[in-house]
């Protein structure tokens, strides 16, 4: 069938949802093209189908194409931050990487190597996941992009900087120790932000300082708000390029049930969405949203959720390209 297309820009834009219905065709993120139906693109989405390293419930490996379908009610403009992203530069969606699900260190290599592929051009990689072990190869790859280690900030209900799992040192729950280990974070510009939920003790907090990350938890977005949040990421992060993870367990069950490890008392997607969008004019070289698990979804609330994370993250990089432009 044709595609009939918003095409905004000089860029090839999202099918036009009000000619062919979004619901018809296969799904690319937002009605995107996919990356072979463009010359090239300055930001490209990908999936990562990956969930070999989860502590608890699996499913995360359906997560980006779950992300994906949820994504066909998007629409070209945001208002939140008076953008068109997808206007302002070329935008496209390079499908999943094909990765190993029987041996963790294997995937780990290829999403580093396809990370670094697909940004050999320059382009802003944003990526779907799959559990959280995939940040760690993303952070490797936009660290050596960036020619230095990057400031991160980690939207999770979890500190995941725990050390090992049954003798496993490469799994979701300890992605951002490893980081610190490799000298790929800026130890002057890391932090979590949402973090809640028991842990196994104090001695995780203490790990976690000792590494240098600071902790905005949940309860803290709720008592101080978001502008004084977002001041305090703003001051911690600079003029530093930024990596940003975003495990969607960081909302709410309530708001992002279809996840593999939720806890109770988490932010709004409002409060989640607003602090991405203070982040704007940030250095932003690459994002992840994980953690994304269909099967304990309802209603497409975690997949619609992620894809407006996605969309505000897309936006956040449009918009700093067409500034630097
Ligand atoms: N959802 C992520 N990334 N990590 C959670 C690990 C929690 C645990 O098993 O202790
Ligand atoms: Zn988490
Ligand atoms: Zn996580």
């Amino acid at each position: 069938m044709e595609e009939i297309r918003v095409n905004e820009g000089g860029h090839v834009g999202p099918i036009d949802s009000s000619q062919i219905p979004r619901y018809a065709g296969a799904a690319t993120y937002a009605r995107l093209p996919r990356l072979d139906q463009v010359d090239s693109a300055d930001i490209k989405i990908v999936g990562v189908p990956f969930d070999t390293g989860v502590s608890y419930r699996p499913g995360a490996r359906f997560g980006a194409t779950h992300v994906r379908e949820a994504s066909r009610l998007l629409r070209p403009y945001n208002p939140a931050m008076d953008v068109s992203p997808f206007a302002n530069v070329q935008v496209a969606d390079a499908g999943d990487m094909a990765v190993n699900p029987f041996n963790i260190d294997e995937a780990i290599a290829t999403i580093e190597r396809n990370a670094l592929e697909l940004t050999a051009d320059g382009a802003s990689l944003m990526t779907i996941g799959g559990d959280h072990t995939i940040a760690l190869p993303l952070l490797r790859a936009a660290s050596e992009r960036a020619g230095a280690p990057v400031a991160l900030l980690h939207f999770d209900a979890h500190l995941d900087t725990w050390d090992s799992y049954f003798g496993a040192d490469y799994t979701h729950g300890t992605p951002f120790r490893r980081a610190v280990e490799e000298g790929i974070v800026d130890t002057d510009a890391i932090s979590h932000v949402g973090t809640r939920g028991p842990l196994y003790g104090k001695k995780d907090l203490d790990d976690d300082e000792r590494m240098g990350f600071g902790i905005i938890t949940s309860a803290d977005v709720f008592r101080r708000g978001v502008d004084d949040v977002v001041a305090t990421l703003r001051e911690r992060v600079g003029d530093r390029p930024l990596y940003i993870s975003v495990d969607i367990d960081v909302l709410d069950p309530a708001h992002a049930p279809g996840t593999g490890t939720p806890e109770a008392g988490g932010m709004t997607s409002r409060e989640m969405l607003e602090i991405l969008r203070g982040l704007r004019g940030l250095n932003l070289v690459g994002a992840d949203v994980v953690e994304v698990a269909p099967a304990y979804d309802h209603a497409e609330l975690t997949g619609v959720a992620a894809s407006h994370v996605c969309y505000d993250l897309i936006t956040l990089m449009s918009d700093l390209r067409a500034s630097k432009a």
